[in-house]
């Protein structure tokens, strides 16, 4: 056995740079052989948005939410951007604080994007302009995005993105970077237009970082198609987005990947609690894309 765990390490050198952590290698090792034993059609991939499949950071400077690519004079006035600024700096930091546990800041949560969602339904956001929007944002998913997206879809795995941002917005990103692919399902805030095309609410249960398993639980119909691929490779920046796969069905294998992007010293230790394997500081698909070349290679590859 020790042999067999070895020979994925070999297999996926990724595995070994200094910027992965992983709290028992071992057992990652084990879970990844066992789904790579099932292939590709046991596999589905569930998938936050913000800062998981998008970067966090290029160039020194921070790259936008879906809710801050709405940050545009086309879309909300000065006092709007000013507003949601300050709920930034007053939310973010309790989002992120590994000293607060989730019941505390769930009603915070709440508060956080329950006022947002109020100020951008009363600038009356234009559908028609945000396609310009995003065009005109520096949104960025990560490096090594391309391989990752079309890979799942050539070997028809389904990709489930769970996001608290905004749906709408969300679509536009990954349409305008053309991966938009029919294996792709959407689980998100998506905005609700009149019929002139002005944002006149939000659709459905509100989904923030700390409801996540719920919001799964509550679509669960919709996802009957998941159930029948017990394998899961799960993909996150918070520790929010760890529950989603317990509400979508029960699993055989559960590989969890968290992308630490801030903050790293104060939450390393909680992060590696939590996760199967930790990507430090990392703006990169790298690890995942070796890691699904893995699981997807037949068994005579190796
Ligand atoms: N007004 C807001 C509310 C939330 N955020 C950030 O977006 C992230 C949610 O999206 P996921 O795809 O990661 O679920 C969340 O982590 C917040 O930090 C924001 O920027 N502005």
């Amino acid at each position: 056995m020790i042999i067999a765990t070895l020979l994925v390490s070999a297999q996926i050198p990724e595995l070994t740079k200094s910027t992965v952590l992983m709290r028992e290698r071992s057992r990652v090792e084990k879970t990844i052989r066992a789904m790579q034993h099932t292939g590709a059609g046991g596999l589905q991939v569930i998938s936050d948005f913000d800062m998981t499949l998008t970067r966090f950071a290029h160039n020194g400077r921070r790259v936008p939410t879906t809710h801050n690519i709405l940050d545009n004079r086309l879309l909300i006035s000065e006092g709007c951007t000013k507003k949601m600024k300050e709920l930034l700096n007053t939310y973010y930091p309790i989002e992120i604080d590994p000293h607060r546990t989730a019941e505390e800041k769930l009603p915070l949560m709440v508060e956080w994007w329950t006022q947002v969602h109020e100020l951008l339904i009363e600038q009356r956001i234009r559908k028609d302009l945000l396609a310009q929007a995003v065009r005109e944002s520096r949104a960025m998913l990560r490096d090594g995005y391309k391989v990752f997206f079309d890979h799942l879809e050539e070997q028809q795995v389904p990709l489930l993105i769970f996001s608290a941002g905004v749906g709408d917005v969300l679509e536009e990103v990954i349409q305008q970077n053309r991966v938009f692919h029919p294996n792709i399902r959407i689980i998100s805030n998506y905005m609700d237009f009149d019929q002139a095309g002005l944002l006149r609410a939000f659709k459905g249960q509100l989904i923030h970082s700390f409801n996540k398993r719920e919001g799964a639980m509550s679509h669960v119909a919709a996802l009957r198609e998941l159930q029948a691929r017990p394998n899961v490779l799960l993909l996150g920046d918070s520790l929010g987005d760890l529950t989603v796969a317990d509400g979508v069905a029960e699993h055989q294998n559960v590989l969890t990947i968290g992308f630490l992007n801030d903050q790293v010293e104060d939450r390393r230790e909680s992060y590696v609690n939590a996760f199967d394997v930790v990507l430090v500081k990392d703006e990169t698909m790298d690890v995942p894309n070796a890691v699904l070349r893995y699981i997807t290679s037949s068994r005579g590859d190796k």
